[in-house]
């Protein structure tokens, strides 16, 4: 079967499903999306862009924005951004505080939400939290060559309204001095890039700089993508990053929207949006169906 023909079957399998996950409600905003959208999307090294179902309707990237501030802030500032977060899966919830105050300050990795905070302290560095998202969504629009990439300010607000959780860290790592701006600043800036917005098209496209093949955009450092790649594996599905290695058997990035970006390395991105989640806030049927295009395909990074 041709990729085309294995996106197509794909959804037709997905579109009957009944046992969707939950949509996250902790973000009000998010709470009305209808369960049922599907799309998949795989922008391939050769150029091509291959896609099914509601590849074309955006949706809020959330936590999958942590792998293009990642990329920015080690652009800045290198491997000093060590000495402030670690590399290490947490095995606990995406927004636990539980690691914390154990490990001083310094949260586990840069894909949990403490981790996450202080990579948006280190890209809010010099600049006011408008210049810093305006060079994320720059950053993001070239890598997808696509302008038409925004922010949707009433998810962000409706986050920041609600995001208790997330100023519990962000005043946690202030008190470990591992905030150098006020939590009101930085989170701000935070729930702005959570808030941004990508169809499953676009998301493979702004995915390519990760493949690391010739004719892709060269944003970081070959190196740099090589290691983005070995976090989103060990650390790209929290609590179920383990679970997504074996299943899959590549590097992944979720986000509470429900959609996945997962990199081929060498070869292509995909991405995936089924909005209903499973407990650990990855989505459901997003995993199943890269799990499938994974086995179809042949792609993993294990040979
Ligand atoms: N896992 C996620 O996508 C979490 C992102 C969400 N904006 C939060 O901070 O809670």
């Amino acid at each position: 079967m041709s990729i085309q023909e294995i996106l197509d079957q794909i959804h037709r399998e997905m579109l009957p499903r009944r046992d969707r996950g939950e949509v996250a409600t902790y973000i009000p905003e998010l709470a009305s999306i209808d369960v049922s959208r599907f799309g998949l999307a795989v922008a391939t090294a050769d150029g091509q862009v291959y896609s099914a179902g509601d590849a074309g309707v955006p949706f809020s990237i959330q936590s999958i924005s942590k792998v293009f501030t990642l990329s920015l802030a080690l652009g800045k500032i290198g491997n000093s951004l060590w000495e402030r977060v670690g590399r290490e899966p947490s095995g606990n919830a995406f927004n636990s505080i539980l690691q914390l105050e154990r490990e001083f300050g310094i949260p586990r990795n840069p894909f949990i939400n403490a981790g996450a905070i202080v990579v948006t302290d280190v890209i809010l560095a010099s600049s006011s939290p408008a210049e810093a998202l305006a060079e994320l969504i720059n950053f993001i629009r070239y890598a997808a060559d696509d302008a038409n990439i925004y922010i949707n300010d009433a998810v962000a607000l409706s986050e920041k309204a609600t995001g208790h959780r997330n100023f519990a860290l962000a005043h946690f790592l202030r008190s470990f001095n591992n905030l150098t701006h006020e939590p009101d600043l930085t989170l701000g800036t935070y729930f702005h890039q959570c808030a941004i917005e990508m169809s499953c098209r676009q998301l493979a496209l702004a995915g390519r700089f990760l493949i690391n093949a010739p004719g892709m955009p060269r944003l970081i450092s070959r190196d740099q993508v090589r290691r983005i790649n070995a976090l989103m594996i060990t650390c790209g599905h929290y609590d179920a990053s383990g679970d997504f290695a074996y299943k899959v058997g590549l590097p992944g990035k979720s986000g509470v929207g429900g959609g996945i970006l997962v990199i081929v390395p060498g070869t292509a991105a995909v991405a995936v949006w089924s909005p209903g989640l499973t407990a650990q806030g990855n989505s459901l049927l997003g995993t199943e169906a890269v799990q499938s295009l994974a086995q179809q395909m042949d792609w993993s990074v294990f040979g």
